[in-house]
């Protein structure tokens, strides 16, 4: 099976991270890459030193000229259009646009259209911790059928090692913010951070890297489409 090419609109945290988890990726290509606002020497700057992330040390970032960015052996087609109408995607081959300008976007209607059997049930905030990168989430429930904490622990320590590993985490240790910081996992379950008032009103706490466990997903989005299709 051929490789899921992908191109990726909007070279910022995201896109970059999302390019981060193409190119250590087997089945996934980065073809081309979009931003009209940064210069293709800002890119490979911006690409190589992440304050989070770290340095890329997975291959050599160069420029092969003022339209092409090699990573490696391994050319990607850079072009600076800002109406997505006019990007030329399939000149570079690329099957799956990845949107991560921000611009054109909405993420915070999408938990209704995702999950239906949720929308009037549940709304939310997470909060952008003062670190440079990961978030917490303060679920406040009020439950129909009465579960003890523990109960509500043991069933997601059994999803985070069953049917949402990989996805959902579980932890007892003493974590800290940014001890989630390179974590790929959407979110991961602080057991010892949530309290019970009583059996049917509970408070769960849970982490994630905002970037690259979302930068991590969209890339799993991609496969999922390209295998649906
Ligand atoms: N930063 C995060 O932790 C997360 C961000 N997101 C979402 O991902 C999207 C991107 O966020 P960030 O990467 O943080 O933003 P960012 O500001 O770091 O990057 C946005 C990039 O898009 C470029 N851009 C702006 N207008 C453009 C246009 N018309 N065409 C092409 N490129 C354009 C900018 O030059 C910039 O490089 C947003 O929708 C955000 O809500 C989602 C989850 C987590
Ligand atoms: O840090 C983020 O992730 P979070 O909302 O999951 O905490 C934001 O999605 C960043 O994007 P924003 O600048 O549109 O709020």
């Amino acid at each position: 099976m051929g490789k899921i090419k992908i191109g990726i609109n909007g070279f910022g945290r995201i896109g970059r991270l999302v390019a981060r988890v193409a190119l250590q990726s087997e089945d996934v290509e980065l073809v081309a890459v979009n931003d009209p606002f940064i210069t293709t020497e800002y890119m490979t700057y911006m690409f190589k030193y992440d304050t989070v992330h770290g340095h890329w040390k997975h291959s050599d970032i160069k420029l092969k000229d003022s339209k092409t960015l090699l990573f490696g052996e391994k050319p990607v087609t850079v072009f600076g259009f800002r109406n997505p109408e006019e990007i030329p995607w399939g000149e570079a081959g690329a099957d799956y646009v990845v949107e991560s300008t921000g611009v054109f976007t909405d993420k915070d209607k999408a938990v209704g259209k995702v999950l239906p059997e949720l929308n009037g049930k549940l709304t939310g905030m997470s909060f952008r911790v003062p670190t440079v990168d990961v978030s917490v989430v303060d679920l406040t429930v009020r439950l129909e059928k009465a579960a003890s904490y523990e109960d509500i622990k043991k069933a997601i320590k059994a999803a985070s090692e069953g049917p949402l590993k990989g996805i959902m985490g579980y932890t007892e240790a003493d974590l800290v913010s940014t001890d989630f910081t390179g974590d790929s996992r959407s979110s991961i379950f602080d057991a010892k951070a949530g309290i019970a008032l009583n059996e049917h009103f509970v408070k769960l706490v849970s982490w994630y890297d905002n970037e690259w466990g979302y930068s991590n997903r969209v890339v799993d989005l991609i496969r999922h489409i390209f295998k649906t299709q």
